[in-house]
């Protein structure tokens, strides 16, 4: 089986090159807009948009079996859902709001297999509960200047120099990072036993 990840992202490349796979990566240039949505929904219709994007581009070259594996990630506190920040006032903003409170993160995905002349669709999220410690004002807009903030969902990421707020997490880390690879690694176990 040979597999491709259809991200941009570093830390999902990372996390998946970590449990043992080996695969090609092709980023989507799938636009991404789906809204008025659970962050459920969105997060599957976003990983679904992407890997569709590349299954599709890849089907007329691939003459093996191939799964494409494709993921979105947002935060989401009391109704409302957070991408990345489109510049350093949206950050502050996001992180104030974070601060001293708990919030959601979400990251769907989506596997599409071509065995032989069938194609398997999978498609899944997973929910990690993060809670911060109260951040103070100097704090933020001093991790905002190191610039991590502006490629991550929510303004923030668990795994940089943010580390310190964190004062709790319930579920899985790695899904908090972009993927959810034990859930992922099942899925997958699963789907090439059909
Ligand atoms: C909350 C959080 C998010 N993130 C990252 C994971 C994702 O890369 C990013 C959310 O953006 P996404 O749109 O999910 O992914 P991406 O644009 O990086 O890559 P692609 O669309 O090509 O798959 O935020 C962290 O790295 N750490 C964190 O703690």
């Amino acid at each position: 089986m040979k597999y491709i990840l259809a991200s941009a992202s570093p830390r999902r490349k990372e996390l998946l090159a970590q449990a043992g796979f080996t695969f090609d990566v092709c980023p989507s240039g799938a636009e991404e807009r789906i809204e008025g949505e659970s962050p459920a929904k969105i997060v599957e219709g976003l990983a679904a948009l992407k890997a569709r994007d590349i299954f599709d581009k890849s089907l007329g070259s691939m003459t093996e079996d191939f799964t494409v594996i494709g993921a979105d990630t947002v935060v989401a506190y009391q109704g409302e859902i957070l991408g990345k920040p489109t510049d350093q006032e949206e950050a502050l903003a996001m992180l104030s709001m974070l601060a001293d409170r708990t919030h959601q993160v979400y990251t769907g995905v989506c596997l599409i297999q071509m065995k032989g002349e069938k194609k398997y669709t999978r498609t899944f999220h997973v929910c990690t509960q993060v809670t911060f410690y109260p951040v103070s004002r100097e704090e933020l807009l001093s991790y905002i200047r190191t610039g991590d903030p502006m490629d991550k969902a929510g303004s923030y990421g668990i795994q940089g120099p943010f580390a310190v707020h964190i004062k709790e997490i319930q579920g899985d880390y790695n899904n908090v990072v972009g993927l959810p690879i034990a859930k992922l690694y099942h899925e997958l176990r699963e789907m090439e036993e059909i």
